[in-house]
């Protein structure tokens, strides 16, 4: 017998409907993910690839079609899935230590002590190497920082999967590369499963072990899937000549700016 899928999309369709329009952005999308994977999804502006995260995440409901997570259905949000988005999220009147630490006492304020509790909010921000700026609020620290707080306080969580949506889009080019080398040594170290929404085709290759594109909307389906075969860790220097690098490169720039270009609607 075929083992059950970690992560099961299965037959996803989405519609909005406002007053008496209706759109469908999404129609039968099928995706499995295996425990420990990191799967991209890139696709054009206004595609679905937030919808879909979204779905998964458990903040939007499928019109029909069902995700699986462990075999459990997907109903609404949970601490089993941590979400990061673009923009981070951080309560600006709590402290960055504050901020991770409230979502571990909702996580775990029966199963573990006070000072267990302080311990797991520092761990997680050292993983990010944000120990040094526990009592710092948002304001006070840069773009980049406050992203790792983001990703600090999803993994506190302990969260099957962590559903990252452009994580590193509004940062600078320097600071993404830093975020993205930090967020494939926490993956190695920890062994988590990841999807990522990206625009960045460098970013998708890098990070990935399958890129899962999609077709321009309305009614946006999986398009290709494509599996990144480079070697872990990854070397972002090395791989810049590497070519299988070059390889999956092409390929995805190929679906997105050939089979796929991007129509701006009218
Ligand atoms: N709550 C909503 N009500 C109505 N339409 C929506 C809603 N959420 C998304 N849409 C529409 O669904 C389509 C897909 O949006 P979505 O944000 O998922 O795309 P995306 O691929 O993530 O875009 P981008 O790359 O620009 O962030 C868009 O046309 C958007 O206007």
């Amino acid at each position: 017998m075929q083992a059950k899928p970690f992560l099961s999309i299965e037959g996803v369709d989405m519609t909005f409907k406002r007053g008496a329009a209706t759109t469908q952005v999404l129609k039968g999308i099928d995706l499995t993910v295996d425990k420990g994977e990191y799967i991209s999804i890139i696709g054009h502006s206004g595609c679905g690839k937030s919808t879909l995260l979204n779905i998964v995440a458990g903040l939007t409901k499928a019109t029909t079609g069902v995700v699986l997570l462990e075999d459990k259905v997907v109903d609404q949000p949970g601490p089993d899935r941590g979400v990061v988005f673009q923009n981070h999220s951080l309560l600006p009147w709590l402290t960055v230590y504050e901020n991770v630490a409230l979502a571990v006492d909702k996580v775990f304020g029966k199963a573990k002590s006070a000072p267990e509790r302080r311990e797991w909010v520092m761990r997680n921000l050292e993983l990010v190497h944000m120990g040094h700026a526990r009592d710092k609020r948002p304001s006070e620290i840069s773009g980049g920082m406050k992203q790792r707080v983001g990703i600090a306080r999803a993994l506190a969580m302990e969260p099957k999967i962590l559903l990252l949506d452009e994580p590193f889009g509004a940062l600078d080019a320097l600071t993404r590369a830093h975020l993205q080398d930090q967020v494939m040594q926490i993956q190695a170290d920890l062994g988590t499963t990841v999807m990522m929404i990206t625009h960045d085709v460098d970013e998708a290759v890098l990070l990935s072990d399958r890129i899962v594109m999609l077709t321009n909307g309305p009614s946006a389906n999986i398009g290709e899937i494509l599996a990144v075969p480079l070697a872990r860790p990854r070397d972002r220097i090395k791989l810049a000549t590497d070519p299988i690098y070059l390889k999956c490169r092409q390929a995805v720039l190929r679906f997105l700016y050939e089979r796929n270009r991007f129509v701006e609607a009218a």
